[in-house]
């Protein structure tokens, strides 16, 4: 468990300050090709109370320097990074608990408002160490300092980008990290939003936290905002030092910034050796004796007349993260009123399934009364399971690719374990799947004119139902495996194959010996023979047959039993088999979503 501070106003946080040395960064660009070095042995320090912008042409290596300094990738690096709080060295664990990252990409729930966001993103992060009354408060008095007040109502995917961007933040906001990286923060936003961002960024460092961003092509006024910049060309830190001390750096080496020229533009220049290849100087003057830094006096203390007044008439809590438990049940609501709202998600499906069950009522009229229609009526249950399987598992298989990236972020901030989300979701998304099945197959089975037994009924729900929930966990499997267009493809195939083991395309007694045991690794043939059961086993009475129909075969159940070969099933010993495969495909799902988290 860790603790913060929390205070509204957000004036003083945690110090910690970010030293590395020599750290290299490797990537494997291919089989048996040379690795690439990103990162060529940079070393700098990003200190508390500054403002700190990550500075050079594109394809330099800022973003994997940020990523490095965030423990947001690690593999192929070598170098040391020191967390420092205070005088003390941290270990990482400690120092990612109080660090955030708010990468280029917003990824915001668009069906939330704002309000409702932070209010839930305040329920994951502060638990009940604040009363609901101090929460609004805290997030009032955030969304107030990035001036989004006005859009408390507004659904975060109609937010501007600019909006966007600063909800981003908003949200990290809530429990205070003392530490705070920002890809690409001004990207997209137009001039006047550019400034608002960097001179709330500003704000914040002077609050004592540690803020550090990626920035391209700042103007000459935005560039002076910054504490610190660190310029980064082919991998190599060339100049690190205040913005003022940005045309001193470069007219030591003998490169004169032109008068009225803005001094981040020409620094770009001059990496991308537009005056030549300076490569070599600038890297030795930047690792060089001389502190390029201005003589700092760190803001975090320095408390302004204003923000002390405010301080005092705020009280300071400590806030200790809620537990995995609670998380559950903020995770589980926010699952239930998203399913809600997507109303292509829930409603559509419902109203589409009602419909199927109509058609395919329709079509099979009477077959399960009529023993003249008795293979028909295994085609509708063959039907039924090919649906079932189909409509769950498509969706499935791109349902957490779309949700990956907001997973992953704030499963990275520390809102919650990956697992308690996994489980949040499954069970909020567990009674909408079985009602697609019920309300398919209530329809279907009825209008089909399938045995008015409750028992039968029960039993032939329950086939779907499983059928639905183990396909729907066999797409939440191949979408954390593979790419979507490749899961749906793997997905069509292995659907297509498991149903040739069903036992009706080819009779189990018709396959050969090696494919009827490969039949027992398919659920559909479970999910199929549980049917075939449900409708035509535990010894149902002689089915009726048209008078002028000279010769009814299948006017005994068993004869059908005894031609697929299911005779001697037993149904309760498919439901098991069919409630391990959901078990096993549940587990499995959880493990290959955990690798594509850390993967991605
Ligand atoms: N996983 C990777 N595999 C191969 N190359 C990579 C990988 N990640 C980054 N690179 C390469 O490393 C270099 C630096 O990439 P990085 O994203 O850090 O640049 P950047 O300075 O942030 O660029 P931009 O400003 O365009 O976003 C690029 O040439 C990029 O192609």
């Amino acid at each position: 468990m860790y603790q913060r501070t929390v205070q509204i106003n957000l004036p003083k946080a945690q110090t910690i300050d970010i030293e590395f040395k020599d750290v290299t960064w490797e990537v494997q660009t291919g089989f048996r090709k040379p690795k690439k070095q990103v990162l060529r042995g940079v070393s700098g320090c990003f200190k508390s109370g500054e403002l700190t912008a990550i500075m050079g042409p594109s394809g330099a290596g800022k973003s994997s320097l940020l990523n490095l300094l965030t423990g947001f990738q690690d593999a192929g690096s070598t170098g040391t990074i020191d967390y420092i709080i205070g005088t003390s060295k941290q270990n990482y664990k400690a120092y990612k608990k109080a660090s955030c990252y708010i990468q280029q990409d917003d990824q915001l729930h668009g069906l939330f408002t704002t309000l409702e966001a932070m209010k839930m993103a305040a329920d994951l992060k502060l638990g009940t160490s604040l009363s609901q009354e101090s929460k609004n408060f805290l997030i009032d008095d955030i969304l107030e300092t990035l001036d989004l007040t006005k859009t408390k109502e507004t659904r975060c995917d109609r937010l501007s980008g600019g909006q966007k961007k600063r909800f981003s933040i908003a949200l990290e906001l809530l429990d205070n990290p003392p530490v705070m990286f920002l890809d690409e923060p001004t990207t997209g936003l137009d001039s006047s939003s550019t400034l608002q961002c960097i001179a709330m960024l500003q704000h914040l460092a002077k609050g004592g936290r540690t803020i550090v961003c990626t920035i391209h092509q700042p103007s000459a006024g935005i560039y002076e905002m910054f504490d610190h910049i660190y310029l980064i060309a082919s991998g190599l830190c060339m100049f690190q030092g205040s913005p003022a001390n940005t045309v001193p750096f470069f007219s030591s080496l003998g490169l004169q910034c032109p008068r009225y020229h803005n001094p981040a533009d020409y620094m770009i220049e001059v990496v991308s050796k537009e005056y030549g290849d300076f490569s070599d100087q600038l890297t030795a003057a930047a690792s060089g004796p001389k502190s390029w830094r201005s003589g700092f006096i760190r803001k975090a203390f320095l408390v302004t007349s204003f923000s002390r007044k405010n301080i005092e008439q705020k009280a300071t809590v400590i806030v200790t993260p809620p537990t995995e438990f609670l998380r559950f049940f903020v995770l589980f609501r926010r699952c239930v009123i998203q399913l809600y709202r997507d109303w292509t998600v829930t409603h559509l499906k419902l109203i589409l399934h009602f419909l199927v069950g109509i058609l395919l009522g329709l079509f099979y009229a009477d077959a399960g009364a009529n023993g003249s229609k008795t293979i028909n009526n295994c085609g509708f249950l063959l039907v039924t399971v090919i649906y079932l399987c189909y409509t769950s598992m498509m969706p499935a298989v791109l349902r957490f690719p779309s949700e990956l990236p907001i997973i992953k972020k704030e499963k990275f901030n520390n809102w919650y374990q990956l697992r308690t989300y996994y489980v949040a979701h499954l069970i909020a998304n567990l009674p909408v799947q079985m009602l697609f099945a019920v309300v398919y197959s209530s329809v279907s089975y009825f209008m089909s004119s399938q045995p008015h037994d409750w028992s039968r009924f029960s039993m032939f729900l329950m086939g779907a139902t499983l059928t639905t929930t183990i396909s729907e966990s066999f797409g939440l499997v191949l979408g954390t495996t593979v790419n979507p267009i490749n899961g749906t493809f793997l997905g069509a195939i292995a659907s297509c194959m498991m149903l040739l083991f069903a036992g009706f395309f080819v009779f189990f007694r018709h396959m050969p010996l090696f494919m009827y045991y490969v039949s027992y690794l398919s659920y559909l043939r479970y999910a199929m023979e549980a049917l075939v059961q449900a409708i035509y086993g535990y010894d149902r009475e002689k089915l009726p047959c048209p008078e002028d129909e000279l010769y009814c075969h299948y006017r005994a159940p068993k004869t059908i039993l005894e031609e697929l070969g299911m005779k001697d099933v037993n149904f309760w010993m498919n439901i098991g088999i069919l409630m391990v495969n959901f078990v096993v495909l549940r587990m499995v799902g959880y493990f290959t979503l955990r690798r594509k988290i850390s993967a991605s």
